[in-house]
């Protein structure tokens, strides 16, 4: 069974909606590194079941060989890999064309992301040290949090490697925009399934900045609705992480992101012009190198980087207080890896 493909008004919002090389191969490998854990679970589920896959690898530090084993029971064509530890990590991801990072910790209430740092972050850079050198082509697609932080780290094991292309990593942003479609259309009454929000910024409190201006198809919104939209999306993953009290983090609307988003790559990577928003490095906006905008991908990751087009004083005022807080965490990443 395919994921569902929306169809919306134009060729952007169809794009955002569902989403758009690597090397890339007629028979594509998907890995995911972190595949037994609350996301990785579902997410290798929804994967299975994408017929673009060829290869499903699954890697993790702890009972993969159970997971794989309950997924390649399922009858879809994708062939599933079941990879342990460190030793099997350059196997796991050797010949991939797109890798999707759900490894590390998540969050108990109470906790920012970036608490999360001092423990994901040296994990998000142990497992690019190995894509960089045994897969230096595959699109890297990064959940672990805190993302504003963990793509930065991303950037700079590659560059140390000698194999950064910036177009091939990314910040998993669409749960971001998947919240937004879904709260929206709850608000409006529109359809869910043809409701397109972007969000620009990056993937905590103040840097998510859902452009509601945007919504496509076109409806409006009064002052007070926008005031009190914004802050839910915002917060909406420590809404998910309170209202599990203790037992982590969003992971199955999380997974639907992730899968939707490697259909994107991968239907990029076949050459369709796809549109997705995704944290990467970005001009975008003046004075931050790292930043979620719409972006137009194609068979060697970024083709394209779209901006945030026309913004309300509101949502530039957002962008504007996001800058600081981007550079903040963009910083620590950096200096993780260089020192
Ligand atoms: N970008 C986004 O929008 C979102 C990001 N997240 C983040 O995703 C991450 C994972 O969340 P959950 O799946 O709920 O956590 P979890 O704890 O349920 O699963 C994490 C998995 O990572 C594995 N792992 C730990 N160290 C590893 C390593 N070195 N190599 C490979 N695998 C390793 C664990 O064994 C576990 O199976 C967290 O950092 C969370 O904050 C969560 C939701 C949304
Ligand atoms: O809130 C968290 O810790 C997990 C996350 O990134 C989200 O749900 O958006």
């Amino acid at each position: 069974m395919a994921l569902p493909v929306k169809s919306a008004g134009s060729v952007m919002s169809a794009s955002l909606r569902l989403v758009a090389v690597r090397n890339s191969s007629s028979k594509p490998k998907v890995a995911v590194l972190g595949a037994s854990g609350g996301i990785g679970q579902p997410l290798g589920l929804l994967l299975k079941q994408d017929p673009l896959i060829a290869h499903l690898s699954l890697y993790d530090v702890v009972n993969t060989p159970g997971v794989a084993a309950d997924l390649s029971h399922i009858d879809s064509n994708a062939k599933v890999s079941a990879h342990t530890g460190p030793a099997e990590l350059a196997a796991a991801v050797e010949g991939a064309d797109v890798i999707v990072i759900p490894a590390g910790v998540p969050r108990k209430p109470g906790m920012t992301r970036d608490d999360l740092f001092n423990t994901n972050a040296g994990i998000v850079r142990d497992l690019c040290q190995t894509i960089a050198k045994v897969a230096p082509k595959a699109l890297v697609a990064i959940i672990t949090n805190p993302v504003n932080s963990t793509v930065p780290i991303a950037v700079e094991v590659f560059k140390k490697a000698g194999s950064y292309d910036k177009r091939r990593i990314f910040g998993v942003t669409t749960l971001d925009v998947v919240r937004s479609q879904a709260f929206v259309s709850d608000l409006k009454g529109t359809d869910a399934s043809k409701t397109v929000v972007p969000v620009v910024g990056g993937h905590a409190g103040i840097t998510i900045i859902p452009l509601l201006s945007q919504t496509s198809p076109k409806v409006s919104f009064t002052q007070p609705e926008i005031e009190k939209l914004t802050p839910r999306i915002q917060d909406a993953g420590t809404e998910v992480v309170n209202a599990k009290a203790g037992a982590g983090s969003a992971t199955l609307s999380m997974a639907l992101a992730g899968a939707r988003f490697a259909n994107s790559l991968l239907r990029a990577l076949k050459g369709e012009k796809v549109v997705q928003c995704a944290y990467v490095e970005s001009e975008a906006v003046k004075g931050v190198n790292f930043f979620s905008t719409p972006l137009e991908l194609g068979p060697n990751g970024v083709e394209k980087i779209l901006g945030v087009g026309k913004v309300t004083p509101f949502e530039q005022k957002l962008i504007d207080a996001s800058v600081p807080e981007l550079n903040k965490n963009i910083a620590k990443g950096v200096k993780f890896v260089s020192g």
